[in-house]
């Protein structure tokens, strides 16, 4: 009979079993409907004749899906109810817990009841409880939680817990990165991760400045990439469309970031970055790069000091906007980052020089042509932009107003200094690597 057959991949099974006294199979997996995850279960009575037979073939099936997956992983889960269009709560209860539940999860669940509560939470973990944190949010609670394991007691080995968004927020850059575009956006596909997914090692930042050191995971902006992740806040409503209306926003404005900026640049030749991004996804384990996290008790010193100028490049041109990070995409429609590695020791920093933007060569309509590819990274080709590799650098305000954004987070508009530390922070990942399309030039920037 047709109809009974089930083509299920190990992969999205969730569980499977066989109850001997009622004679009957147990499978429940996530399977697509209508481009999205969902969870199914299928249930068969089975002959007394073929019960033994049921049993070892559905006990395979287990040990084939969670092949190198620890089974039943204890999670601490942190939902916002609040954040992104405030269906945090919902859609955790409607959607992924069940998912969860179904793989044998072991839940401790807080619904954050105010900003900082996910720091507090993080900050004080008991270590050996959990297998993993869960954020149900936007990336805002990842920078929460992972500052919070930064002032743990054993920060080293509170960060070497894995984290594994579920995309609830309205940015959701973290997710994108894990789970590629298709699937970024995906709670039950992020469900999976958090069942499945194995630790990735990535490197964090520290930012220090007025002598107090954050830690950053994803980006910090100036001038125009600020306004769009902070001057946008009051359009939460639109969901992630609030960043391309920002950017068209900002671009229409022109307005110059006033900063000196100093860079420790690694590398400037974009194929060159390029070529290591291909290696990279060849290698999709990163094992070897993790912190000692039982050898170290605080976080890895800081290398360079604010005095260093020593192989430092200052650049003084007025700038449209300095956007640094790690990961390729910082929304669904913003890839800035496109040859970010997980796990180099370097930071991502693009430059938009405003005398390029504003020459008489060029015009606003150039940039918003150029932000046509920005789903697809494009812009790096651009000769007009600059894109470096760096193990550190500072920014000198040359004025009192301006706006700095710290993974969308805001932070007073002040002298700071941005160094690397490699594979200090933890990841649960589907493929061990960022999942993002990214290539050669497109035709328009190939000589
Ligand atoms: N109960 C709460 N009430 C108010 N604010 C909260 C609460 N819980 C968490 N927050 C704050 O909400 C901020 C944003 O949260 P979150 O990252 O979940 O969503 P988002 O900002 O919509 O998404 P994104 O960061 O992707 O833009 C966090 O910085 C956190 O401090």
């Amino acid at each position: 009979d047709k109809k009974r057959v089930h083509d299920i991949p190990f992969r999205d099974i969730l569980h499977a079993s066989f109850d001997n006294e009622a004679k009957r199979t147990r499978i429940a997996f996530l399977r697509k409907s209508k481009g999205c995850r969902v969870l199914s279960e299928v249930h068969h009575v089975v002959q007394d004749s073929h019960s033994e037979e049921a049993s070892v073939c559905l006990d395979k099936a287990m040990t084939e899906a969670y092949s190198g997956v620890k089974k039943g992983r204890r999670l601490k889960v942190l939902v916002n109810p609040f954040g992104g269009k405030g269906k945090g709560r919902a859609i955790f209860m409607q959607k992924v817990e069940p998912i969860l539940r179904h793989a044998g999860c072991l839940l401790d669940v807080v619904y954050t009841t105010h900003s900082g509560h996910a720091y507090e939470i993080a900050k004080t973990l008991p270590l050996d409880q959990f297998d993993a944190i869960v954020t149900v949010s936007g990336d805002g609670l990842v920078h929460e939680v992972i500052n919070g394991f930064g002032h743990h007691e054993h920060p080293v080995r509170a960060l070497a817990i894995p984290i594994a968004p579920i995309p609830t927020g309205s940015g959701n850059g973290l997710s994108l990165n894990l789970l590629g575009l298709e699937a970024g956006f995906d709670v039950a596909e992020a469900a999976l991760n958090v069942v499945k997914g194995t630790p990735m090692k990535v490197d964090l930042f520290s930012l220090v400045q007025n002598k107090k050191r954050s830690i950053s995971f994803m980006s910090q902006a100036l001038g125009l990439m600020a306004d769009l992740d902070i001057g946008t806040d009051h359009l939460r409503w639109m969901g992630e469309t609030r960043f391309m209306y920002g950017l068209i926003r900002g671009v229409l404005r022109f307005k110059p970031c006033p900063i000196q900026l100093s860079v420790k640049i690694a590398e400037q030749d974009k194929t060159k970055m390029l070529e290591a991004l291909q290696a990279r996804r060849h290698t999709q384990s990163n094992a070897s790069c993790s912190t000692n996290a039982s050898s170290s008790s605080s976080l890895p010193p800081l290398k360079f000091l604010p005095e260093d100028k020593d192989g430092w490049t200052v650049i003084d041109e007025p700038l449209l906007y300095v956007y640094a990070g790690k990961g390729p995409y910082v929304g669904r429609d913003f890839m800035a980052f496109p040859v970010s590695l997980p796990d180099d020791g370097l930071i991502d920093i693009t430059i938009q020089p405003l005398v390029s933007v504003c020459s008489r060569n060029s015009s606003r309509s150039d940039v918003l042509k150029e932000m046509e590819g920005a789903p697809r990274g494009e812009a790096f080709w651009s000769p007009k932009l600059k894109y470096f590799k760096a193990h550190a650098y500072r920014v000198k305000p040359l004025t009192p107003n301006g706006a700095l954004s710290v993974d969308g987070e805001p932070f007073p508009f002040e002298e700071y200094q941005v160094e690397v530390h490699q594979g200090l922070g933890t990841l649960l990942s589907p493929h061990g690597v960022y999942v993002a399309d990214f290539d050669g030039p497109p035709s328009r920037h190939q000589k």
